[in-house]
């Protein structure tokens, strides 16, 4: 039978969802850090699933709709699980609880008598990160996370800095994986959060990415000093059955010291609902945060023949609860002006209670926003949480008609804290003030933005202090901060300091004065320069001088260091325009200038020795992934010779696509060939 042929542009547009679902779950799942809300994260994985289903021939072998999580770090050792570790299929209403039963029915053959007679365990569905715990002879030997499902990180070390994991467990299997959620706290989120932000290190965006943020160090140490819980609900793999049931199975766990969720209960179908209502009232009273119920079948041997489908067992389904909402009032609409300039409105809220917290602040997101959902200061405004620690507002409540509104909001059109021109390029959401150098906003958030952790990275000066310095006149630039030592006195004077503190302080300061190109160039909080477009500047030019003086060429907008700034892969003329503007401001070349005296800053590694040191090289055929300019010039970097033709001579020959002659001529001479993969790898690009 031949496959239904689907429409070109539908495979483009399946392939685009694919790509950008993959990207946000190593974004969560990888990297912790996630890229957008789970709201939009899941519309989107929807969008995938419903397509997949009007197109089935859409659906492949380790397509995004059937994958979990994402693949382990290559920081971690891998370890495959015996039995694989999987998501869980979600229902959100009645009806589709009992097609998930009907469903296991109709796969088992029960009838209705049997069916009725299903018993469920009923268990919280905790927001953390789920883990795998081996045990050899009753001892624990091996910790994992579930990584892809298949291969997970091998995170023992961390797991044993948690108090409630017990080493050593009587009368167990020979091999037993026994499964459970690490998570955070509330209470202890938000204490870590507060740490965090006090030494300008990022803040989680939430308990789930907290907890796996935790876990997921490379130094236990870290992990130790983390409050992290366990609640121990599953099994993995085992060579002896240790219950007949899930919910004797539990019991098997408590008695061998792990924590079992104390809400855990069997029930008969008739009563779930009634359960979720109950979780649901409790919800917020529970000293973490939870996003559902999970209820699986009870008979073990029913779960073996059950088994899984695609991402999820057959067995088993989580109740999602929705996002947590609250109706309170708007008392005030701020307007932040962040590093770049950007007007940021945010909500001031009568302290309202959504879910546990008491949120007083939401987003407003952006001009355009607030006037979709017409939004004004004394209005009555719905917020959700979702798993996020910052709420939206969804919009304003219908009022009965009896108070008088306000007028409708007024973005302001001049930066409330410099009253400079705030200006909206056409196309562009965001008003941004063009006070750049004169206002004090952006200078601070520069500051701030410079002493963080993926920049200058100096313990102990937190947001709080720089702000404090700046009122003060201590640091009013960036190289100021590598002068502060000239205050010693000064500062040993200020309320909650002393001189120990303050020596901890300027050895941290001193310590950060050699620095990494990359780390310099990421600091400066130049608009559109984040990490990875730092990384690429500093592994290009090499060394500072190079840098700055190629910076300082391409203000000019026809020059060749405009063109080759912008065929840096990944950089492209947008990105090549901002760092000319920024360089094109004497004031901002001064600063750079003035910085730079203040510290070592160190050039990229040079591949002394490298695989292509004193190489002669040849490029042919169209690279995909970088432009001819952009290839010959690191390979140069990197000691190499770049050649047009192919002779004698050549060391290596890369092979983009149609590579015609050369290739032919390489292979007739013996030279060694590369295609455009092997040439990353070589470059170590990869
Ligand atoms: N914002 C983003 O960019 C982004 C990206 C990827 C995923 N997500 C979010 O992550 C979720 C999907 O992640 P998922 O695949 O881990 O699925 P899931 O969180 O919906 O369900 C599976 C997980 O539930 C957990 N769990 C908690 N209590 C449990 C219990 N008692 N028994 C069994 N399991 C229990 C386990 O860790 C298990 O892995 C979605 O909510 C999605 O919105 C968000
Ligand atoms: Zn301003």
């Amino acid at each position: 039978m031949s496959r239904p042929s689907v429409p070109d542009d539908i495979r483009t547009c399946h392939a685009a969802l694919e790509k950008q679902i993959a990207a946000w779950d190593e974004a969560y799942h990888g990297r912790d850090a996630p890229e957008v809300s789970d709201a939009e994260y899941d519309e989107k994985r929807r969008e995938l699933v419903a397509l997949e289903d009007r197109h089935p021939a859409l659906k492949h072998e380790g397509g995004v709709s059937d994958r979990v999580g994402s693949a382990p770090d290559s920081a971690f050792r891998k370890h495959r699980h015996r039995v694989p570790m999987l998501s869980l299929d979600n229902v959100f209403a009645p009806e589709q609880f009992e097609g998930f039963v009907a469903r296991a029915a109709r796969f088992l053959g029960l009838d209705a008598d049997a069916t009725a007679a299903l018993r469920f365990v009923a268990e919280p569905k905790i927001d953390g990160l789920s883990i795998s715990l081996t045990y050899e002879h009753g001892r624990f030997v091996r910790g994992t996370t579930r990584g892809d499902g298949i291969e997970g990180e091998d995170v023992t070390a961390n797991l044993r800095t948690l108090h409630d994991l017990p080493e050593t467990i009587d009368d167990a299997p020979d091999v037993i994986e026994i499964r459970g959620e690490v998570f955070m706290a509330r209470d202890d989120f938000f204490a870590l959060n507060a740490q965090q932000e006090a030494r300008a290190l990022r803040p989680f965006a939430n308990p789930r990415n907290a907890a796996a943020g935790s876990l997921r160090q490379l130094d236990p140490e870290i992990t130790r000093q983390r409050p992290l819980s366990l609640f121990a609900y599953a099994q993995g793999y085992s060579d002896r059955r240790v219950a007949a049931t899930h919910f004797e199975y539990l019991a098997r766990l408590r008695a061998w010291g792990f924590d079992v969720n104390p809400r855990s209960e069997l029930i008969a179908e008739h009563d779930i609902a009634d359960y979720v209502t109950r979780l649901a009232r409790e919800r917020a009273d529970l000293p973490y945060d939870i996003d559902g119920v999970v209820f699986k079948i009870d008979d073990i041997a029913l779960q073996t023949r059950l088994g899984f489908v695609g991402r999820a067992p057959r067995w088993a389904v989580a109740w999602k609860f929705p996002a947590e909402q609250a109706v309170t009032r708007l008392e005030d609409i701020e307007i932040q002006v962040g590093r770049t300039g950007a007007l940021t409105p945010v909500a001031h809220l009568e302290p309202i209670n959504v879910g546990g917290v008491i949120v007083t602040r939401a987003t407003l997101h952006n001009e355009d926003e607030i006037a979709r959902r017409d939004v004004r200061i004394g209005d009555r405004v719905r917020l959700q949480r979702a798993g996020d620690v910052i709420p939206q507002i969804l919009g304003v409540e219908p009022g009965d008609g009896s108070a008088e509104r306000g007028p409708p909001y007024v973005f302001p059109d001049h930066c409330p804290v410099c009253g400079s021109l705030a200006e909206r390029p056409s196309g562009e959401v965001v008003r941004r003030c063009t006070g750049g150098l004169i206002c004090r906003a952006q200078i601070v958030e520069r500051l701030i933005h410079m002493v963080s952790r993926n920049a200058f990275d100096i313990d102990g000066l937190g947001e709080r202090s720089i702000r404090a310095f700046f009122e003060d006149g201590l640091i009013a630039r960036p190289g100021d901060i590598f002068r502060l030592a000239r205050h010693r006195d000064t500062l040993i004077d200020r309320e909650g300091w002393g001189a120990q503190s303050v020596d901890n302080l300027l050895r941290a300061i001193d310590e950060r004065k050699t620095i990494s190109l990359e780390r310099f160039i990421f600091g400066l909080g130049i608009r559109r320069i984040g990490e990875n477009n730092a990384k690429l500047l500093a592994r290009h030019y090499g060394s500072f001088d190079a840098w700055r003086t190629q910076m300082l060429a391409a203000v000019e907008p026809d020059s060749d260091a405009r063109a080759s700034l912008g065929a840096i892969m990944g950089v492209g003329a947008a990105i090549a325009d901002e760092l000319a503007a920024f360089f094109a401001e004497p004031h901002n070349v001064e600063t750079v200038n003035d910085l730079a005296g203040e510290l070592v800053i160190q050039d990229v590694e040079r591949a002394e020795g490298g695989p292509l040191v004193g190489k002669t090289i040849v490029f042919t055929g169209g690279l995909e992934r970088m432009s001819r300019p952009e290839a010959k010039a690191i390979a140069e970097r990197l000691g190499a010779r770049v050649t047009d033709s192919v002779s004698k001579k050549t060391d290596i020959v890369v092979l983009g696509t149609d590579a015609g002659s050369k290739a032919t001529k390489a292979k007739t001479l013996g030279i060694e060939t590369l295609d455009e993969d092997g040439w990353r790898a070589l470059a170590g690009l990869d």
